[in-house]
């Protein structure tokens, strides 16, 4: 199945550059001396002598509470078979980079040589104070069973068999949703299990316990169907063992059966036992890494069938990375002694759940789909969705407390969700924050360039997540035809085409823009062509006359042509003469506010000052205390020259102008920034103690350039540019913006709207 230049592309990844992929890197400064005493000898004595106090203290003092084991005799490597312990290395290192990119675990791999159970047991046994949970992987069964049991008996910290509970949480999890979607009762299927090992047993007792009988169930090992006549199996396979007699082969148990679950070995399943299968079928071919059979050709064969793999590659991975990243944070962050059956349970209807849930575009983008929502070909979450970290990890944590296996009681999940959406990526909190604010009062927002598919799914978001109302101009049958295209689900919201004829209010709009323009050469014809061939012009006048609160344009216009007839229609603020851009970069230290970063190329020095004012006041209205530094390349007056000069001057009006406002200059960014730097060279500033959360750029290149530089390779999300200034909420979308980066404008559109809505 794999394209050889897959086979040479995946060895070169794991051979490239340091071998293998992962690493330990150090969490505590080692950059001096003083830095090395603390970290061992002698400062190291300190926290070895508290933890000889009180052994619960090691949780305090050492990476135990975040470290899993993942541990593997490599008797049974993904579908590969019993390749032993070196060969399995790659897969277990594969399972640490998992835990670490899904939920900030930590993992020291171990491939044991270790066959037996009281060995293998005794090894991981003698682990448990250096780790906070084992994960047990790829363990061929029937020894599998007795290592985890006995494991699980002996042992104090949280012990689970990835390959049995793991896939049995995921896939009962898309089989409850399969199910659903094929109308088939649980309690009704009938199905056949290819496998008798220890995913294939273990996911079967899940599956009986969601609903399905036993005597609907037909399992096959190697040696073939598991009946009653046969001397060969232990009591664990046995109660998977048929009653029937007309079936001997796999072809013959696929007959009208209704589920297929495939956790054996690659292409065992041919398409005419596909096409014998009951209407509405499910196949769940998970072994690894080919399945029972591919993903192409099962689907090609019957157009009524649900078919998940378990592979990356196709649409519906059913695969318990989906599961053990999630269900070890919740685990470890209760201290739970144990996974049980409560936890695991919580965690599939968890996952369940989350499937039906409007899917965030950053998972569209990352999945290169246009529009995922539950269905045929997606009946469980994407790994990458990084809502499976708060919701499964929230679900396992809880079952945890609830069942008494906790040993540290989590009372406010609010803020444990936080922790968790912090310890993935960027902390993208205030944005969180700002999208809670705009649900609470959402505004009706118009979005000039309608007729283009990134605007009509961030129409789509906007509604669905009920932050905005949205209205749409432009061409209503292409509008209409890529909303049928792309199945988006827009039918009720209002499209308005400019063009069309008795268009709502033209007439009143017209006289409006003529009665602005006319000493400015606009006769009453021309603002009537401005409003039917702009629909800039068209979206100004509709917040301008309240048909609107905000437009949002400038995806496929440049700047000036959406600032203009803005600037015309609606004009700025009372009290302000200029317009400014703003950023909210999302940095990994928290947000910082860049400006100006959109209009003004090249700010006079009072042209600054109102910038800065500007900028400022905005800052506030995030709930944020602004500290403001105006950048230069110059600290303090340490040299001359038109702008380091122009800042010094703005600084001065300001200090003098807005004495209760905090902010100083001119300075370099790195002093701004690094407020240790700051007071260590400057300790005169008015900025020292707290770094400055607004940069002011002395112009509109370097403010443009920081930004980008900030957002490319600093792994920044930049959030704008929000338009500051205007009596009304106008946002400008940067050309070609993401449709994440138009979802986040709208929201700060609304936000605007409601507060410009507060203050006339
Ligand atoms: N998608 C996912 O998340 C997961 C997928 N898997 C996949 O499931 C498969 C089994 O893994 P695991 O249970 O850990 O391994 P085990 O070695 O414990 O079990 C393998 C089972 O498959 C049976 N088997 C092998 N070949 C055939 C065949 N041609 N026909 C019928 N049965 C066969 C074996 O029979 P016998 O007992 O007679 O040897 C055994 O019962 C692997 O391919 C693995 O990659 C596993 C875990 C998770
Ligand atoms: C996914 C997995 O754990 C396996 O195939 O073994
Ligand atoms: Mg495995």
């Amino acid at each position: 199945m794999n394209k050889p230049n897959r086979k040479l592309d995946a060895l070169n990844y794991h051979s490239k550059g340091r071998p293998g992929k992962i690493q330990v890197v150090p969490t505590k400064p080692t950059n001096s001396q003083r830095d090395l005493t603390m970290a061992y000898s002698p400062g190291v004595a300190e926290p070895c002598l508290k933890i000889a106090e009180n052994v619960d203290d090691v949780y305090k003092y050492t990476a135990k509470g975040n470290l899993v084991a993942v541990i593997s005799n490599g008797t049974a490597v993904l579908g590969l078979g019993n390749i032993g312990p070196e060969a399995s290395k790659p897969v277990m290192e594969g399972k640490g980079l998992l835990f670490k990119i899904y939920a900030d675990i930590d993992v020291f791999d171990l491939e044991l040589n270790a066959k037996s159970v009281d060995e293998f047991v005794n090894i991981v046994k003698a682990l448990e104070p250096t780790f906070g949970g084992v994960n047990l992987e790829d363990i061929s069964a029937p020894t599998c069973f007795e290592i985890e049991r006995r494991l699980k008996a002996e042992m104090n910290i949280p012990v689970m068999h990835d390959d049995q509970h793991g896939t049995a949480i995921i896939s009962g999890a898309a089989l409850m949703n399969a199910c659903e979607l094929q109308d088939k009762k649980l309690s009704e299927i009938k199905m056949v299990v290819n496998g008798a090992g220890a995913a294939a047993v273990s996911c079967s007792k899940m599956y009986l316990s969601l609903g399905v009988k036993v005597e609907n169930l037909v399992m096959f090992d190697i040696n073939g169907v598991l009946d009653k006549n046969r001397t060969d199996l232990d009591d664990i396979r046995m109660q998977f063992a048929t009653n029937r007699t007309d079936v001997k082969t796999l072809s013959d148990a696929m007959k009208g059966a209704d589920v297929f679950i495939g956790l054996s070995a690659g292409n065992v399943v041919s398409p005419d036992m596909l096409r014998s299968m009951a209407p509405n079928p499910i196949v769940f071919a998970m072994a690894n890494p080919n399945p029972e059979i591919d993903y192409e050709t099962g689907s090609a064969t019957r157009d009524d069938l649900i078919m998940a793999t378990g592979r990356s590659d196709f649409p519906n991975q059913v695969n318990n990375v989906l599961g053990f990243p999630f269900i070890f944070r919740g685990a470890l962050d209760v201290r739970a002694t144990a996974i049980n059956e409560e936890m695991k349970i919580a965690a599939a209807y968890a996952i369940a759940e989350l499937t039906k849930k409007p899917v965030p575009e950053a998972v569209n983008t990352a999945y290169n789909a246009k529009n995922l929502k539950f269905g045929k070909d997606y009946i469980i979450p994407k790994p990458m969705d990084q809502r499976l970290l708060t919701e499964v990890s929230i679900a396992v944590a809880k079952a945890a407390v609830e069942s008494g296996v906790a040993r540290k009681v989590i009372t406010d999940w609010d803020a444990y969700a936080e922790e968790l959406q912090g310890r993935i990526g960027k902390d993208n909190r205030l944005l969180r924050n700002i999208a809670v604010s705009a649900k609470q009062n959402p505004k009706r927002v118009v979005f000039a360039e309608a007729d283009n598919y990134k605007i009509l799914r961030a129409a789509q978001i906007v509604k669905d997540e009920g932050i905005a109302t949205p209205i749409l101009l432009g061409n209503a049958d292409k509008i209409n035809q890529i909303i049928e295209e792309t199945e988006l689900e827009l039918g009720d919201v209002a499209i308005i085409d400019p063009r069309a004829d008795n268009v709502p209010q033209i007439d009143d709009y017209a006289k409006y823009l003529y009665q602005k323009r006319q000493r400015r050469g606009v006769t009453m014809h021309e603002a009537r062509k401005l409003l039917i061939t702009d629909r800039n012009y068209y979206g100004a006048c509709m917040v301008q006359f309240g048909e609107a609160d905000a437009l949002i344009s400038g995806l496929t216009k440049n700047y000036v042509n959406v600032i203009k007839p803005a600037l015309q229609i609606i004009g700025t603020e009372k009290g302000v003469n200029r317009v400014a851009g703003m950023y909210l970069m999302v940095t990994p230290k928290g947000p910082v506010f860049f400006g100006d970063t959109t209009v003004n190329v090249d700010p006079t020095v009072q042209e600054l000052v109102d910038i800065t004012v500007l900028i400022e006041r905005s800052v506030r209205q995030f709930n944020i205390s602004p500290r403001v530094a105006l950048l230069s390349y110059s600290n303090f007056g340490s040299n001359d020259g038109p702008i380091p000069e122009g800042t010094r001057e703005a600084v001065k009006i300001l200090h003098e102008k807005y004495p209760d406002m905090i902010v100083d200059g001119e300075m370099q960014a790195n002093f701004a920034i690094n407020s240790e730097l700051l007071k260590d060279n400057f300790p005169f500033s008015t900025l020292n103690g707290t770094p400055a959360n607004t940069l002011i750029f002395p112009n509109l290149e370097s403010g443009n350039i920081a930004y980008k530089l900030l957002q490319e390779l600093g792994g920044a999300e930049a959030v704008g540019p929000i338009l500051l200034g205007l009596k009304k909420s106008v946002h400008v979308l940067q050309l070609g913006s993401s449709v994440r980066e138009i979802v986040n404008m709208v929201t700060i559109a609304v936000l605007d709207a409601q507060q410009k809505a507060g203050n006339n």
